[in-house]
C-alpha cells in the first residue's frame, strides 16, 4: 500500500483515532480528488474541497458532545470515510467534531460536567476539563464559521437517554431578532425527521452557541436512543445519510420527497432542579412525547411546585438525575 494511501486511511478514520486517543503523525492529507483533510486537534477535522467545487457553504457536523451516544458517532464516521475514499466529493467545506474524547472513551455521558451545558461563556465559570473543551469548541467553532459570504450550517448530533413516541426529533436553539428559518424545517422534513422543538430562549448548549454566536443555522437532532457502538441497526437513519451526502457534495435537490410532515412543537417551560429534593411525578420509563395531563402535578422541589397549566403539553428528556441546578425536563406545545 502507498504510503500517501496510509495516511489517507488514518485521518479518514477519526473515529478510531480519537476513542484510542491518538494523535496522527501526518496532521494533512490530501485525496485522490483533491480533497484536503486537516486534523485540528483530538476529534476535530477540517475537510477543505478544491476551489473549483467549493459551493460557498459551510458544514459543522459535531457528535459525541455526550460520549455515550454512538449511532451519531457512527453516522459521521460512515461520512468521512466516504470523503477520505473518494466516494463522496466534497463541494462544502466541513467541520467534523467528536465533542467529548474522554467520556466516549469511556463511554459515558459526560465526565465531570454536562458538556452541553457549558457553552455560550459558561465555561468560563467552571472548571474542569468539559469546561476547557467547551471553551475549545468554541474557538475551533467560531474559526470555522469566521469567512464572510457563505452559507453556514451546524447539526449537532445527539440521542435521547429513553424511548421516545417520535425517535428522530430536533430542537431549534433562539436568538434575539432571528427567526427559525423554513427552508431549514424542510430541510429536517426531508431527512425524515419527525418533530422540532422551537427554542424562545437563549441556551447555553453547542448549537446554541453556533447559532447566537456565529450566525450559523444550528440545530440539535436526536437520533434515537442511546446504545453501545454497533447496537444501532434498528435505529433507520437512511434520509438523513442521504441529506448529509447530498449537502456534503453539494446536490441538495436530488433529494426523494419527504414520507411525513414535520410536527411543530414550542417549549413552553423547561423544568429545573433546583435542590436535591427535587422529585419527577412520572413513571421511570416514561417515553419522550408522552401526553401531560393539564393541571396534574409534574414536579416538586421543596416547596416550588410545578403543575401542568399548559393544554396539550407532553414532556421531553425528563430526568431528576440531574445535577443540582441543570434542566431536568422540558414541557413542549404544538406550535
Ligand atoms: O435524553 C436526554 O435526557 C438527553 C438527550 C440529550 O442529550 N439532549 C440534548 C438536547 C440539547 C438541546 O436542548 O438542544 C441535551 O440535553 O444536551
Ligand atoms: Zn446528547
Amino acid at each position: 500500500m502507498p504510503a500517501s494511501e496510509r495516511y489517507r486511511l488514518a485521518l479518514g478514520r477519526l473515529l478510531d483515532l480519537t476513542l484510542a486517543g491518538r494523535e496522527p503523525t501526518e496532521k494533512i492529507q490530501l485525496t485522490a480528488d483533491g480533497t484536503r483533510l486537516h486534523w485540528l486537534t483530538e476529534g476535530v477535522l477540517e475537510v477543505t474541497p478544491p476551489v473549483a467545487r467549493d459551493n460557498r457553504m459551510d458544514l459543522l457536523l459535531s457528535a459525541g458532545i455526550h460520549g455515550n451516544e454512538t449511532a451519531p458517532m457512527e453516522l459521521l464516521d460512515a461520512l468521512l470515510s466516504g470523503i477520505a475514499s473518494g466516494a463522496l466529493r466534497p463541494a462544502c467545506r466541513l467541520l467534523f467534531m467528536y465533542g467529548n474524547p474522554d467520556a466516549m472513551r469511556r463511554g459515558t455521558r459526560y465526565v465531570e460536567q454536562d458538556l452541553n451545558r457549558l457553552f455560550n461563556g459558561r465555561h468560563a465559570q467552571a472548571e474542569g476539563s468539559e469546561a476547557q473543551r467547551a471553551n475549545d469548541l468554541e474557538r475551533l467553532s467560531a474559526q470555522f464559521f469566521s469567512k464572510p459570504d457563505r452559507a453556514r450550517l451546524h447539526y449537532d448530533l445527539h440521542t435521547a437517554l429513553r424511548a421516545s413516541a417520535l425517535p428522530r426529533f430536533a430542537l431549534y436553539p433562539w436568538s434575539a431578532g432571528r427567526e427559525h428559518s423554513e427552508a431549514e424545517l424542510q430541510r429536517l422534513e426531508a431527512a425524515g425527521i419527525e418533530a422540532v422543538l422551537l427554542y424562545d430562549k437563549p441556551g447555553i448548549t453547542f448549537s446554541a452557541y453556533t447559532y447566537a454566536e456565529c450566525q450559523a443555522e444550528a440545530l440539535t437532532l436526536e437520533l434515537g436512543q442511546a446504545r453501545p457502538f454497533g447496537e444501532n441497526s434498528e435505529l433507520d437513519l437512511s434520509r438523513l445519510r442521504l441529506l448529509l451526502e447530498a449537502l456534503v457534495e453539494g446536490r441538495e435537490a436530488e433529494l426523494p420527497p419527504p414520507d411525513s410532515a414535520l410536527l411543530r412543537f414550542r417549549v413552553a417551560r423547561q423544568v429545573y432542579k433546583s435542590s436535591p429534593r427535587f422529585q419527577l411525578h412520572l413513571a421511570d420509563d416514561v417515553a419522550n412525547f408522552s401526553p401531560l395531563r393539564q393541571g396534574s402535578l409534574l414536579a416538586e422541589d421543596g416547596s416550588e411546585r410545578w403543575i401542568v397549566d399548559e393544554a396539550e403539553a407532553r414532556i421531553i428528556f425528563p430526568n431528576p438525575k440531574v445535577a443540582v441546578g441543570l434542566r431536568a425536563g422540558l414541557i413542549v406545545v404544538p406550535a
